[in-house]
């Protein structure tokens, strides 16, 4: 059938994890109560796992995440949430210069507000009957992409007419992806000097999970080879590592936070640059869990210093990769 003339708009769901609505012990326990819910997340029966999630984690972690939280919330809200918004509009600005047929980019969270419903909502009252689901995590992990991908399967349920649906899963060896995070780091070299290390951090998992075959690590192995030799690091100047344990069972390894004990106490390493590529906004993972907590390891164990390399966030060349990507993504349709 001839469509050249069909008018509809086209949508784009831009969508990431999602934070609390604000810093407030209650907000934060509601924002972990449902992320933590969620059985792509904890897969535990949940004869085990409720009675921790309500009788201990909800009980403590509240009141210790909501002072994290606290320490990195902009003046606009929270980090995630606010470079999310800088690039749904930087999107929109590229994607209306770029295309003829109107598309139109809407954000939701996973967890929290703006909902995924609300997206979806908005981009069907704007008339898109052709919607492309772009996760903003580079790397696939069922924990995170395929856990959105649900979440807006179990919205649609209730529509008597649900979109065409198209959804991207990865971009971890995207080439303008990459480019940008060793532009970002020349940049940080540029400005502070070149560190005795280079640490490529990505969050963790459970390894049980990648057991059952999820290929997160393999995703995560994959864009740090590519960054390393873009920027022509040797196998001895850069480590990958993995953060953000949560709970007791092992999680991916090596553990960023013991790396940072060793290597503070170690008289060859004074100084370590740190870049987060697996996170394309800066978070309480980043700003809290490596700015602060982790630099406070390496410093204390006897390190000179640990210096962040921000998330690529509202850069120009992330907006436009980001760009390029739904582009692509949307051959055929525009
Ligand atoms: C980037 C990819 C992410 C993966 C993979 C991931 C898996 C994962 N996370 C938890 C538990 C927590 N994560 C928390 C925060 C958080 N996680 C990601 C990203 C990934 N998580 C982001 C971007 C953030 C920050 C959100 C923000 O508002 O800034 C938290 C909440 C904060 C805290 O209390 O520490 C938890 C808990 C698990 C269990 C998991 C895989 C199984
Ligand atoms: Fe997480
Ligand atoms: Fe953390």
């Amino acid at each position: 059938m001839m469509r050249r003339n069909d008018p509809a708009p086209v949508g784009v769901l831009f969508t990431n994890l999602g934070s609390p609505d604000d810093t407030s012990v209650p907000a934060v326990r509601r924002y972990l109560r449902e992320f933590l819910s969620d059985r792509r997340v904890i897969d535990l029966n949940r004869a085990a796992w409720l009675p921790i999630l309500y009788g201990i984690i909800l009980t403590f972690r509240p009141r210790k995440s909501a002072k994290g939280y606290r320490s990195v919330w902009m003046d606009e809200g929270s980090p995630l949430l606010v470079y999310a918004r800088r690039q749904v509009a930087g999107i929109q600005a590229r994607l209306d210069a770029d295309l003829e047929r109107p598309v139109h980019v809407a954000l939701g969270m996973r967890y929290g507000n703006p909902s995924i419903e609300s997206g979806l909502e908005a981009l069907h009252a704007a008339g898109c009957r052709k919607i492309l689901v772009l996760p903003a995590y580079p790397q696939y992990s069922a924990t995170t992409v395929a856990t959105t991908f649900d979440k807006v399967s179990e919205v649609l349920e209730d529509w008597p007419e649900p979109p065409a649906l198209r959804q991207i899963n990865r971009y971890h060896d995207d080439p303008g992806y990459i480019a940008a995070l060793a532009a970002s780091v020349r940049e940080h070299w540029a400005e502070h000097g070149r560190a005795d290390k280079l640490v490529i951090s990505f969050h963790g998992i459970p390894k049980r999970y990648v057991k059952q075959g999820d290929p997160y690590p393999r995703d995560c192995g994959i864009t740090a080879q590519l960054l390393a030799a873009e920027l022509g690091l040797s196998r001895n100047e850069y480590k990958v590592c993995f953060q953000s344990r949560f709970g007791r069972e092992p999680w991916l390894q090596p553990y960023l936070d013991e790396t940072m004990k060793t290597w503070g106490a170690d008289p060859e390493i004074n100084t370590v640059d740190v870049i987060c590529p697996g996170f394309s906004s800066d978070c309480l993972e980043t700003l809290e869990e490596i700015r602060e907590e982790n630099r406070g390891y390496f410093e204390q164990a006897g390190g000179e210093s640990l210096r962040y390399i921000p998330a690529l966030n509202d850069r120009d060349d992330h907006i436009e990769m980001f760009a390029r990507l739904i582009r692509e993504e949307l051959a055929g349709w525009v």
